[in-house]
């Protein structure tokens, strides 16, 4: 660490902190995270790891924000693209009667994919300008006097003098907390009726080489919709699928803890599934994994002064139906990394301060409508799973889009070196993208312009619709008109 250099600290060692970490190392700050669960590379931890899952769909807003905060060689991006993911294609939905509907996301060939494992070797834990306390909870901090508390075995010490704080200590955040009692955030907190608990496919059987192989297509994420409720299952490297049954609390309490009653509901609902899981698998699953919910959590700014930043799930924790918390999380990073470029941010402690208090001004500003909208678009996005997808008229637009979006090809994504400069070039080129695609596949139109683009687009549809409904009214009238002349003749 160079004492001529800035210091930030980062609460929360997840996924956010983690990405913030490489980024402003790479700008030449030096970094001290504190994380307040013990390290994950220990014995006792690794032991307790590999009974969790982790599988989350990364996207190229996560991917673009990694390739723009990534060392010259590229190493973290090739990384995580050959080493920790599988490619995604689409949806498969599967029916009561057991058919299956493949529903592509894009017809570009882009594909989706999926974040199966991230290695402790490209974890910011390597990096010379970066420091990490594990075991160490942020409990209080004095911006204004640049103090920070936290407690760590038992006992209470502080950091004096750091330049900046970030928040990165996702829904529960204690730098928000704290953020509150210095300035006027607005904040708002919505729980759904919905809860989570997951359950798990096996791998199968070996093949002829003795590798195991996936009791489901590995390129889809499998979608069972029942209205209410739904059963989703994502691939894991290791063969084996994450599942998550959604469904509202009062579900969970008709089952009252019942895995008898339990296995029945998902006999009748999911009987294909339920043969992959196991019935006794799928129990136990049941009682003994956690029921989790869902929350939503709004505010605005994030920034206090030129002191302190939250990002991440700190700032906006979202459900996760559009698969886009950690995408907008690492977003976040990319977004405010520009701003700080822009503004004449240096980490050097001989250049003036002033320009961070601009730059995070600016970030609070321009990202907050962004970000209500993915929120927003996010809670949507669970009836769009659960329900819309089996909607005739839905597939129909789907079709539409996907035959408008082969006419009107949009232009090329802008490049990192350009995303460095300006947070959000594109907007106006477009082409014909549906709205998941543009929040899926285009980290050069940020979300509000993504749901605003698409809003027009839908007028428009929909005035072509009226409109050739009304011409086909009238054009049935004339006809009724003139056989009826006929036949008084
Ligand atoms: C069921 C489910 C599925 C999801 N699937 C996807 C998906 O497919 N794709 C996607 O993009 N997103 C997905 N998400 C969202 C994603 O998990 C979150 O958006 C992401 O984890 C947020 O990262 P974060 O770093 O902001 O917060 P976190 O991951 O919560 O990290 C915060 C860290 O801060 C630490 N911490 C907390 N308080 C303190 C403190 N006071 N002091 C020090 N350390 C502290 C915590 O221990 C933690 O390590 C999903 C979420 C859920 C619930
Ligand atoms: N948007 C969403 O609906 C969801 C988002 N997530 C995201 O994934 C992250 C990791 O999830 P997970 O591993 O399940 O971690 P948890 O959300 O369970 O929480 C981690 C820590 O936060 C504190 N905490 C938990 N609940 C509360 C509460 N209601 N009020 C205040 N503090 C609380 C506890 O720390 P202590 O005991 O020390 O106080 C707990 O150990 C979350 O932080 C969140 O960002 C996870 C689930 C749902
Ligand atoms: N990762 C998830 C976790 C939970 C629920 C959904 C997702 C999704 O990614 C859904 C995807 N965006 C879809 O619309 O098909």
């Amino acid at each position: 660490m160079s004492s001529d250099n800035r210091t930030v600290v980062i609460s929360g060692a997840g996924l956010v902190g983690c990405v913030a970490a490489i980024g402003l190392a790479g700008k030449g700050w030096n970094v001290q995270i504190y994380e307040s669960r013990p390290d994950p590379r220990s014995p006792s931890q690794l032991q307790k790891l590999s009974r969790r899952s982790i599988n989350l769909a990364i996207s190229s807003r996560a991917l673009m924000a990694i390739k723009s905060i990534d060392s010259d060689d590229g190493l973290l991006y090739h990384r995580l693209i050959t080493d920790a993911t599988i490619p995604m294609k689409g949806r498969m939905i599967h029916s009561l009667d057991g058919s299956l509907d493949s529903q592509i996301y894009s017809n570009n060939g882009e594909a989706r994919l999926w974040l199966c494992s991230l290695e402790m070797s490209h974890s910011p834990i390597s990096l010379p300008n970066v420091s990490i306390s594990f075991d160490a909870k942020i409990r209080s901090v004095q911006f204004d006097e640049r103090v920070l508390h936290y407690e760590q075995n038992g006992a209470t010490a502080a950091h004096k003098d750091w330049d900046l704080v970030l928040g990165a200590d996702g829904a529960h955040s204690v730098i928000r907390n704290q953020l509150m009692r210095v300035m006027r955030m607005d904040y708002a907190q919505e729980y759904i009726p919905h809860a989570y608990l997951e359950l798990s496919i096996p791998a199968g059987p070996v093949d002829g080489l003795g590798r195991p192989t996936f009791l489901l297509d590995a390129h889809h994420l499998h979608i069972w919709p029942r209205q209410s409720f739904m059963l989703i299952a994502l691939p894991n490297q290791d063969c084996s699928f994450t599942c998550t049954f959604f469904a509202p609390f009062e579900k969970f309490a008709q089952l009252a803890d019942s895995k008898d009653r339990f296995v029945e509901l998902f006999r009748r609902e999911f009987p294909d599934a339920l043969a992959l899981m196991g019935e006794e698998c799928a129990a136990d699953d049941f009682t003994h994994n956690p029921q989790g919910s869902l929350v939503t959590i709004r505010c605005s700014p994030y920034h206090y002064s030129d002191r302190a930043v939250i990002l991440g799930d700190a700032a906006h924790s979202m459900v996760p139906f559009y698969g886009q918390g950690m995408n907008a999380g690492f977003e976040d990073v990319r977004v405010l990394l520009a701003m700080m470029d822009s503004a004449g941010v240096r980490s050097d402690k001989s250049t003036p301060v002033q320009p961070l208090g601009v730059a995070l001004e600016r970030y609070s500003r321009e990202r907050s409508r962004d970000l209500r909208s993915i929120v927003d678009l996010a809670m949507g996005n669970y009836v769009e799973m659960r329900s819309k997808v089996t909607n005739p008229l839905y597939k129909l637009r789907k079709g539409l889009d996907a035959l408008l979006n082969t006419l009107i090809r949009p232009a090329a994504v802008a490049s990192p070196e350009i995303l460095r400069r300006e947070p959000f070039p594109t907007a106006a080129s477009s082409g014909w993208m549906s709205l998941y695609q543009l929040v899926t596949f285009r980290p050069d139109i940020s979300y509000a312009d993504a749901e605003e683009v698409s809003r027009r687009r839908d007028e428009r549809v929909s005035l072509v619709g009226k409109g050739s409904i009304a011409g086909l009214v009238v054009a049935a009238g004339v006809l009724v008109a003139k056989v009826c002349r006929e036949m008084r003749k």
